[in-house]
Formats: structure tokens, C-alpha cells, sequence
């Protein structure tokens, strides 16, 4: 046990002790596992604090298809709100993890920058803070919530001084992203989701495309140093305006990534529900050298749910711990929900994916390899049933208080104490 722990769970060690034994015997070596884990980051999305809002205090609503619901108290104001909410997810998720912003959280000092014109010193204190942690961070342009996107087309608008605008913002965006990759030493992902599409059907689906393909283009055209930015492109199947066409969609953007060598984002909020972005993880891989994950949970219509440990949750994690991916896939979160406390939300997401994560690692699957590889699949899946109630959970709780953090429940009673001192008194 950790001597700084305090932990109201007296028999973590007894019951981790006994769960190791359990593992040993099917060949899983728990400690190895365990390090495996703590070597992977998860970038937490800073628009699950604010709903979305950014700092730009421009009117403008969010748009882009995108909706936030619900009005609990407590919402992050101001980039400074916003980081203190963030320390406190931080401190209570095991591990070290990445931020992942978006330009609309920019600090101007009060005075309205255009998105065309932001540069790595609007994000000065977003990297202070990061380097000071020992993370990494993420960036996204922002191609919603902005006059220029109010009739829903951004980089495939048909004016070609809105197209161009929203070029620059992304050839700013990438300056930024270097940046930020420079400075904390180590790569940041660009993401590039745009909302474009229309919401009944289109007579010309083919130009959209071709603007958007020659934005993208232009907009990449400057070479970046990919030990500083990574450029990705995330599609979408529909939003809410845009429920017949989508420009961006999965297929278009997975032919650009492969043709421009550039990684695509899968977002698994973003696919007809009966698809699943567990299996195009070893595809898409088979053609691209690296791949953003935006993990989320589509529920009926909305594409951006809490993350929770789901059946395609483990699903995923299993992808990337079988298929041996952990080095080539970012994985990011991308959720937003204003109906419960928000950095609850925060805890509880990334916590899910770490969890999947491991019990993944705990996975004796060279053995379940050699039972498929045999055609035994009637052992094949009596033991994927049986590894479901194995001790997972006296493992994890051994990783939360080595790594300081609290075990099982105790998390929420942080937030509590920091909604009744913090958040209950924003306005
Ligand atoms: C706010 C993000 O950019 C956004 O969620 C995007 O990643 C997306 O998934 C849009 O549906
Ligand atoms: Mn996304």
C-alpha cells in the first residue's frame, strides 16, 4: 500500500494479492500489466467543462449541429475556473495524462482576436499550465459557434473569402499546435472537425467535396515537423441540420488520410449505431501509420454521452491492446454533458477507459490466440465468459492507490466538497 493512501478500503492489498495469484494462473503476469497502463495518456477534452462554451464571449451560439443539455450549476467561466476543474479531474483519474483544447478557449486578454489570426501566444498559459504538470496537449480548430459558420459550411463554403478564412484559422491552428508540441515535448494532435453538410438532400453532393478536399490542401500545404504536430481529419456520419449530408464523411476523410498520409479521428459517437468503431481500428491501421481516437458514447441521436465501461468500451481497449496499436492510436475523449456535475463526468469517463485499458492488459490472449488458431472456438468462448468475473476490480484498486489516487467511490466525495466550496458559488 502506498504509505501517502488514505484509503477507506482496508483489504486492497489482501484482495490485489489474491487477484494476482487468480491471473498467474492463467498466465497473466499483473505487475507487467499494470505498467503497461501507466504509460498510456488519455487526452481530456477541455469542453466537457464549459459545455462547450469557450472563452471568446462572441454571443454566438454553439451551432455546427452540436448540442449541449442540461444546466447544472457550476460551469467553468473563465480559462483560470476552468484549469482549477480540470487539477481536480486530474488529481482524482490514475496516471499522466494530456489536455485537449480547442482555439475557442484562447486567452486574448479581453481584446476579440479573429480565429484567422490566433498564434501560440493566445494559448501561453494553457502550456504553462500543461508543462508545469508534465503533460502533453492536443488542439482543435474551431469551425463552429462563428458568424462565418452560421448557414453550416465552413471549409467547403462556396464563398471563396469564407473558405479562405477558415483556411487561414487552420493554417493558424497548426502554427499553434507546433507549438504547443514544441514546448512540452511531445507531439500534439491537430484535429480538424468541421460541421458542414445539409440538412435535406442535396442535388450536388460532388462539389462540397471537391472544395473541401482542395481546402484541406491548402490549409496542410505548409510542412510541420511531426515530432511537434500531428494532423488529423474526423468525420461524421450526421449532425443535428445536417441529417442528409455530411461533406466530411468517414469514407471521404479516411481517402484523404490515406492519400495525404494523415491521421484520421474515429469518433465513436459518429457511425450508424450498428457499427462499431472497435472493428475499423485494425483496418483503418492497416493503411495509416497512426490514428485519433475520439471516445464517446452515442445514445439514440446524440453522438457525445459520458463514457461508461460498455461491451464496445472493452471492445476497443481489447483493439488496441491485441492488435498491439497502443504506440500508433491517440486516444482522446470527447463527450459533453451539462446534466450532471462536470467534472464528475471527467472522472468517470476517463476512468472507464483506463479501466477497459487494463482489463484488457489482464487478458490471457496469446492462449485465447492459440485456442481460435485451433479452431477450438467452443473454448474460445467459454473463456472470454469466464475471464468477465475474473478479480478486476482488487487490480484496479491496487493501480488507483499506487498511483494516489482514490479507490472505488471515494472520488465522488471530492467533488462534492469542491461543488459545495467551488462551483456553488459561480454564478
Ligand atoms: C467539440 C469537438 O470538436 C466535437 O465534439 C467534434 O470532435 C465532434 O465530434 C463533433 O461531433
Ligand atoms: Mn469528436
Amino acid at each position: 500500500m502506498h504509505a501517502l493512501s488514505p484509503s477507506p478500503y482496508k483489504d486492497v492489498d489482501q484482495a490485489f494479492a489474491l487477484a494476482k495469484e487468480r491471473y498467474a494462473g492463467l498466465g497473466v503476469d499483473v505487475d507487467r500489466a499494470i505498467g503497461r497502463l501507466a504509460k498510456v495518456p488519455i487526452s481530456l477534452h477541455c469542453w466537457q467543462g464549459d459545455d462547450v462554451g469557450g472563452f471568446e464571449d462572441s454571443g454566438e451560439d454553439i451551432g455546427g449541429g452540436l448540442a449541449v443539455t442540461g444546466n447544472y450549476p457550476g460551469r467553468a467561466r473563465t480559462p483560470d475556473e476552468l484549469r482549477a476543474d480540470l487539477d481536480l479531474a486530474l488529481s482524482l483519474i490514475p496516471g499522466t495524462h494530456r489536455l485537449n483544447l480547442h482555439a475557442s478557449y484562447a486567452e486574448t486578454g479581453g481584446r476579440p482576436v479573429e480565429r484567422d489570426a490566433l498564434e501560440p501566444a493566445h494559448f501561453r498559459r494553457w502550456i504553462e499550465w500543461a508543462k508545469a504538470k508534465g503533460m502533453g496537449m492536443d488542439f482543435n480548430p474551431t469551425y463552429f459557434a462563428h458568424p462565418k459558420a452560421a448557414d453550416g459550411f465552413t471549409l467547403a463554403h462556396p464563398d471563396d473569402g469564407i473558405r479562405k478564412f477558415w483556411i487561414d484559422h487552420g493554417i493558424a491552428c497548426r502554427r499553434i499546435g507546433a507549438a504547443i508540441g514544441q514546448a512540452l515535448g511531445s507531439p500534439c494532435v491537430t484535429n480538424v472537425w468541421i460541421p458542414d453538410g445539409m440538412k435535406d438532400t442535396p442535388i450536388d453532393r460532388k462539389a462540397p467535396r471537391q472544395r473541401l478536399a482542395a481546402a484541406l490542401d491548402a490549409m496542410f500545404a505548409e510542412p510541420l515537423d511531426r515530432r511537434h504536430n500531428l494532423d488529423a481529419v474526423e468525420g461524421k456520419l450526421f449532425g443535428l441540420g445536417s441529417e442528409s449530408y455530411v461533406v466530411g464523411s468517414h469514407e471521404f476523410y479516411l481517402g484523404y488520410a490515406v492519400s495525404r498520409k494523415k491521421l484520421v479521428c474515429l469518433d465513436a459517437g459518429h457511425y450508424h449505431p450498428t457499427e462499431s468503431l472497435s472493428d475499423k481500428i485494425s483496418s483503418v491501421l492497416t493503411y495509416l501509420d497512426e490514428i485519433l481516437l475520439h471516445v464517446s458514447r452515442g445514445v439514440r441521436w446524440d453522438s457525445d454521452h459520458v463514457v461508461t465501461l460498455t461491451d464496445e468500451l472493452e471492445s476497443i481497449a481489447q483493439e488496441l491492446v491485441r492488435g498491439d496499436y497502443l504506440g500508433r492510436v491517440h486516444i482522446g475523449l470527447d463527450f459533453f454533458d451539462a446534466s450532471i456535475n462536470r467534472i464528475a463526468a471527467w472522472v468517470v469517463g476517463t476512468r472507464c477507459m483506463l479501466k477497459a485499458l487494463l482489463m484488457a492488459m489482464l487478458e490471457p490472449t496469446a492462449e485465447l490466440r492459440r485456442l481460435e488458431a485451433e479452431g477450438n472456438y467452443t473454448a474460445r468462448l467459454a473463456m472470454l465468459e469466464e475471464l468477465k468475473t475474473l478479480p478486476f476490480g482488487a487490480v484496479w484498486d491496487h493501480y488507483c492507490q499506487v498511483k494516489d489516487v482514490p479507490v472505488g467511490p471515494a472520488w465522488l466525495g471530492k467533488v462534492k466538497s469542491y461543488e459545495a466550496e467551488v462551483l456553488s458559488r459561480r454564478g
